[in-house]
């Protein structure tokens, strides 16, 4: 007796790993396989530290890996496979040329180069009409402000390509040789998230109507497939002709296999992990568009459903700061600790300090921030410190800070939620679950999903096929049912925490003109020491 074909595949090419989890038809996870994703932090060829670039050709050959990884640990994987679907990271630029190879390494959403250009941008007359358009702010991590940089100050990087990719553009093309993108990525860099197609007012506020052809066809991975392709078939292991659906961009895959839209009213998704990002599921006509037009405005695969976003450039990654602080301080007096011993330990610092003493503004990202405003000079700040606060207390004040860029963020977009669907490395965490419920005043709500990204794509996979009649038949069978039990907010927090919010919204306006003379302060001493070094004799 053969086998059942029952087996939809997710790809989610992220930044730290890339991963393809194999799901049952009813949503079930049945395996996972891991590679960790691998890129570059600055460039030396040019000196710039603020440059974050991948190679495409690694990329490729990492999610392939992980293909055969899952094959060797699903029995019949190829011949179970009824389709696979990929998300990956957003933003960033990823150029091929005509012969589909790559046009130098990707520039990813961590890459700051962009910011001249976006500051210029910003300030046109045009900049508005954009906005009102895509829903989206223009920051450096996007395609649009990245491609015009390139437009501006590395020409050649665009005569030489055909073809302007995202990350999971990418993968799809080396899967079905289709060059195309999807609905989502193209609409809040490009177009206009209520037709879901390239707007050209959109492209000429940038400055890249000449440069229009290399915008790839848009197609909706919730009703089209393309067949994998044989050579795709013989790196992954699976069949040719397997229907691969080219899935959204990971924030919303996120947000939809976590529970975003689940048909209750008020619900909203925060994904905590390194990065911070904030969504509520809105029907395209009941977008709040803000007057700072910060915030992106991202499709989901459903009609006329689209997610109102606010991100933090940088959540845990502050958290991560702080406990390598520790860490290389004890490496320094020979003591080695990991980064999970760590974490084991936040939770009985949390216990042992008072709530609400410090503020701390968890802008640690070197690309500043972008949510709910867009500032790259912006840095983090701690304040309020004397004597008897420890590291137990900073802590604290970080984990604290994350609770308040999130309500920060939920502020910009309308009412606070009155649930919220918690994702991301922070859901893990007790202390980081109280925090965010009492911040935001909300309860919280865990989901079973261990690859809610994966699993996104999988759906949008699973309904292109004909598995479900609509994506809400699917959200039925594979998000709700995994819903945990609400965690309600504590009052007591509560209140401090609503306290707390005015201090951190007012300090923070009150160190913003500051942080354009810092970044200024370290650029000259930059100078400096170049000059210095190139006097000292080798
Ligand atoms: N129990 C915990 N408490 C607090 N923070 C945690 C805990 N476990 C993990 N984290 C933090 O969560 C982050 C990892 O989050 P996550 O697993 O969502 O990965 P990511 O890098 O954000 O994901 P992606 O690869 O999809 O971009 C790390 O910064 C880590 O410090
Ligand atoms: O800017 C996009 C980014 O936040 C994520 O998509 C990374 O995975």
């Amino acid at each position: 007796m053969g086998r059942p074909c029952d087996i939809i595949i997710g790809i989610d090419a992220g930044t730290s790993v890339i991963k393809a989890v194999a799901f049952d038809l009813q949503g079930t996870q049945l395996a996972s396989s891991a590679v960790r994703n691998r890129y570059q932090m600055g460039d030396a060829a040019s000196g710039t530290n603020r440059a974050a670039t991948q190679n495409l050709a690694q990329t490729w050959a990492d999610c392939a890996s992980a293909l055969r990884g899952l094959g060797d640990k699903v029995e019949g994987l190829a011949a179970r496979c009824v389709a696979l679907s990929v998300t990956g990271q957003g933003d960033g630029t990823w150029l091929i040329d005509a012969a589909g190879e790559a046009v130098g390494d990707a520039w990813l959403w961590l890459d700051a180069r962009a910011a001249p250009t976006v500051e210029t941008l910003s300030q046109s007359p045009q900049n508005r009409a954009r906005f009102e358009a895509t829903g989206t702010g223009l920051n450096t991590c996007q395609q649009g402000a990245q491609m015009a940089h390139m437009d501006r100050h590395h020409r050649d990087l665009l005569d030489r390509a055909t073809t302007a990719f995202h990350c999971k553009d990418w993968v799809f093309f080396n899967l079905t040789g289709l060059r195309a993108t999807d609905p989502s990525e193209a609409s809040f860099t490009f177009g206009d998230f209520r037709t879901r197609q390239y707007s050209d007012t959109v492209i000429e506020a940038l400055g890249l109507a000449h440069r229009r052809a290399l915008l790839p066809e848009i197609i909706d991975g919730s009703r089209r497939t393309v067949p994998l392709c044989p050579r795709a078939a013989l790196a992954s292991g699976l069949r040719a002709g397997t229907p691969v659906s080219l899935g959204y961009v990971d924030m919303v895959m996120t947000a939809l296999g976590a529970g975003v839209h689940t048909g209750d009213a008020g619900t909203a998704c925060s994904t905590v992990g390194s990065t911070g990002v904030h969504m509520r599921a809105v029907h395209a006509d009941q977008v709040h568009l803000n007057a700072a037009g910060t915030g992106y405005v991202i499709c989901l695969p459903a009609p006329d459903l689209v997610t109102q976003v606010q991100t933090n450039m940088a959540a845990t990654l502050n958290l991560d700061w702080a406990l390598e602080l520790a860490a290389t301080l004890l490496a320094e007096f020979g003591t080695q600790v990991t980064h999970a011993q760590m974490v084991a330990r936040i939770d009985d610092w949390m216990a042992r300090t008072t709530p609400a003493q410090l503020v701390y503004h968890p802008y640690i990202s070197k690309a500043g921030e972008r949510g709910p405003f867009i500032d790259a000079e912006a840095r983090a700040s701690l304040i309020g410190l004397s004597s008897d606060h420890g590291f137990a207390e900073l802590i604290r004040a970080v984990i604290e800070g994350l609770g308040m860029a999130a309500r920060d963020c939920y502020s910009a977009m309308g009412a606070m939620p009155r649930e919220l669907r918690l994702t991301g490395g922070a859901a893990r965490s007790n202390a980081l679950r109280g925090v965010l419920a009492a911040s935001l005043n909300t309860p919280v709500r865990v989901s079973q999903r261990a690859e809610a990204g994966a699993a996104g794509c999988a759906m949008m996979a699973a309904v292109a096929i004909g598995a479900y009649g609509d994506m809400d038949a699917c959200i039925a069978q594979w998000v709700t049912p995994l819903l945990g039990a609400p965690e309600a907010p504590d009052p007591t927090l509560t209140r401090r925490y609503s306290q707390l919010f005015d201090s951190y919204t007012r300090s923070r306006d009150a160190l913003a003109p500051h942080w354009g003379g810092l970044a200024q302060l370290r650029a000259n001493t930059r100078r400096t020491r170049d000059v210095l070094q190139k006097d000292i004799p080798q």
